[in-house]
């Protein structure tokens, strides 16, 4: 456990602000002559000089020497800093080595320092020196510690750069659709700049985490050039492009990916683990000469529980950027900031053994695919997309017909490399109505929460949902996480790519279950209810909580023909060279 000393300040030494977060305010340790003003400091990151007269001095004590004092904020969600201490030495140290990390030590305050420093907040809210939006939170006056941390600034380190980030979420969030176009940090920054738009405040434009950890080079650059404090973006590109601690940090991230709506409840250790290392801090200290020392730290590592509205706050805003989304990219946010990788379709080529089995195993499929398909009739399932409605009365064929379809299906669609990875669970009559209630009753919890609106419910959502719950059955299509791993394992190379690759069969499974129900006279449509139900149904029918649930295909007696659809021209969609 961090040991904690009493903080002496010796005679002619001041605390000057340096910057603060949602929760801490950081100072540096300065000597001043006893005559001036204590102001407010200013930046740190060495495109200014102190607006104090004085200077860190290199014999400070040895306990303050290359240390700040960081003191904890008044706010709802905020932690003492003994609990901090205390997770960080138990589960944060053991996951980084000593370098990796912004140390930190906790040290006792002496009487009326908080109080001093709230005067130089309120001071520096006059000056400007504070950002507007800190404006109105001060320190906790009943926090009876302070933290001594590894100073980063370049204050005494003229030859040096200083430049900081957060890495953000550097996967995907698990629970984000399939379709989606941004990634969670992407999508969030999305959602909060049309906020600020609206408010006729600044956008922030920033980097896609993605790109960060990419293994391009030239997407580490494009991120670089977004960092606060980078002078020059190529540089600082080559000390991030597969900075270890950077690729240490995503593989954490990725240990422990149960965050988003996935996962153990809000308040577990667990889900505050995962949260901790989505929200830190980066700090690259570049001399300014090519060949000098490069020290890369993470900081701002700090618990975080579900207290104090944290919980909710995590799981209502995964469940809007799902809702609203803005996952799929739905609102253009791309024109004001890096674009997410997602939204790129620059792939590598899959490998010609992978392409050749794909053909191969199409042409066997072909076969039970009837001839009198209509394929102008298949729609996607996005909002508004004209449906099929399907009923319970009249099944054209028997169960066992379908159950010979679902079979046909599992055992002939073809998988990259023979994966095999996707699972097919099919809900009739009764159970079919009870996965209906269960999308009910978690679409409802919804209204209640406010995230979805009364009127919304009541004359658009209920009525369609009581509609897909007057059908036959219910087909849903899972992935089986368990074997793709092996596969990215064996075969490093694609590592990245069998993801995708399996949702690419298990969108052929869906293709033909669509259209040989229908061509058998069922009426069918498909709809994305995960991954919001993922849990409950899960548990109702006790289905491995690692499946994860990808599309729902309803069917049932014909009611009607599909409603008319928009083409874009098909000149702009398909080119064909060679003609005869
Ligand atoms: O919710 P997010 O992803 O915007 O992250 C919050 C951060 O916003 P950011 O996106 O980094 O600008 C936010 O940072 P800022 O207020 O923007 O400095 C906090 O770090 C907040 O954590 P906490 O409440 O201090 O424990 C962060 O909250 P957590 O969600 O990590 O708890
Ligand atoms: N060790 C450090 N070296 C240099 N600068 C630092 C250090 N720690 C903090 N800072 C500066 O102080 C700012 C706020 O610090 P910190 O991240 O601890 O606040 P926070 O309230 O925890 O942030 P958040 O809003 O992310 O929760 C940082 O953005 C950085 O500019």
């Amino acid at each position: 456990m961090t040991k904690s000393n009493f903080l002496e300040l010796p005679a002619g030494v001041r605390l000057v602000y340096l910057a603060e977060g949602r929760a801490n305010v950081v100072f540096r340790f300065v000597y001043i002559s006893a005559t001036l003003p204590v102001l407010p400091g200013n930046s740190h990151n060495g495109d200014t000089v102190p607006s104090v007269n004085g200077s860190s001095v290199p014999d400070l004590p040895v306990q303050l020497r290359g240390k700040l004092l960081r003191l904890r904020k008044e706010i709802p969600s905020g932690i003492s800093y003994l609990e901090i201490a205390k997770n960080f030495d138990k589960v944060i140290r053991p996951l980084f080595s000593l370098e990796e990390l912004v140390d930190q030590h906790l040290v006792c305050l002496p009487k009326g320092l908080v109080q001093h420093c709230n005067d130089l907040l309120h001071i520096g809210e006059k000056t400007g020196e504070r950002p507007h939006k800190r404006h109105g939170v001060y320190l906790s006056v009943s926090e009876p510690m302070g933290l001594l941390v590894t100073d980063m600034t370049i204050f005494e380190h003229p030859g040096f750069s200083l430049a900081e980030f957060k890495p953000k979420w550097l996967l995907q969030s698990p629970s984000a659709p399939p379709n989606s176009r941004r990634c969670r940090t992407c999508a969030l920054r999305d959602m909060k700049n049309k906020e600020a738009r609206e408010a006729g405040m600044k956008e922030q434009r920033s980097f896609c985490p993605l790109d960060l950890v990419s293994d391009n080079f030239e997407d580490v650059l494009r991120a670089a050039r977004f960092i606060k404090g980078c002078r020059d973006p190529v540089r600082l590109a080559r000390a991030l492009y597969r900075n270890s601690t950077l690729l240490k940090l995503k593989a954490h991230q990725a240990a422990i990916n149960d965050v988003g709506l996935n996962g153990p409840l809000a308040q577990s250790r667990e889900k505050s683990t995962a949260m901790i290392l989505r929200d830190c801090t980066m700090y690259i200290k570049l001399s300014k000469d090519e060949k000098g020392p490069v020290e890369v730290r993470l900081g701002d590592l700090d618990l975080k529980t579900g207290a104090g509205g944290k919980a909710k706050y995590w799981l209502d805003l995964e469940s809007r950027l799902i809702l609203e989304g803005w996952y799929a990219g739905a609102h253009g946010g791309e024109k004001y900031n890096s674009r997410t990788l997602l939204s790129r379709s620059v792939r590598p080529a899959a490998p010609l053994v992978v392409i050749c089995y794909f053909y191969s195993t199409v042409q066997v499929l072909l076969v039970y695919l009837p001839q009198n398909v209509y394929l102008r009739r298949r729609h996607q399932s996005c909002p508004g997309a004209p449906h099929h409605l399907p009923a319970r009365q009249e099944q054209p064929r028997p169960d066992s017909k379908i159950e010979e379809l679902v079979n046909t299906a599992i055992l002939n669609v073809p998988s990259s490399f023979n994966t095999q990875s996707t699972r097919l669970v099919v809900l009739l009559h009764k159970e079919h109505d009870r996965l209906w209630d269960v999308v009910i009753d978690t679409m409802g919890n919804l209204v209640q929460s406010g995230a979805v609106p009364q009127d919304v419910w009541t004359n658009h959502t209920l009525p369609k949902l009581r509609g897909f719950q007057a059908a036959a059955g219910t087909i849903l299509f899972y992935e089986d996480p368990a074997h793709i791993k092996p596969m990215s394992e064996k075969f490093a190379t694609y590592k990245d790519h069998f993801g995708q690759w399996a949702e690419h069969s298990n969108a052929m499974h869906q293709f033909f279950l669509w259209t040989a129900l229908e061509s058998l006279g069922f009426g069918a449509n498909l709809q994305h209810y995960n991954p919001l139900i993922d849990k409950p149904v899960s548990k109702e029918w006790n289905i491995p909580g690692e499946w994860r649930l990808i599309a729902q295909l309803v069917f049932g007696s014909k009611e009607g023909e599909a409603g008319e659809k928009a083409f874009k021209p098909i000149e702009e969609r398909v080119k064909i060279f060679g003609k005869q």
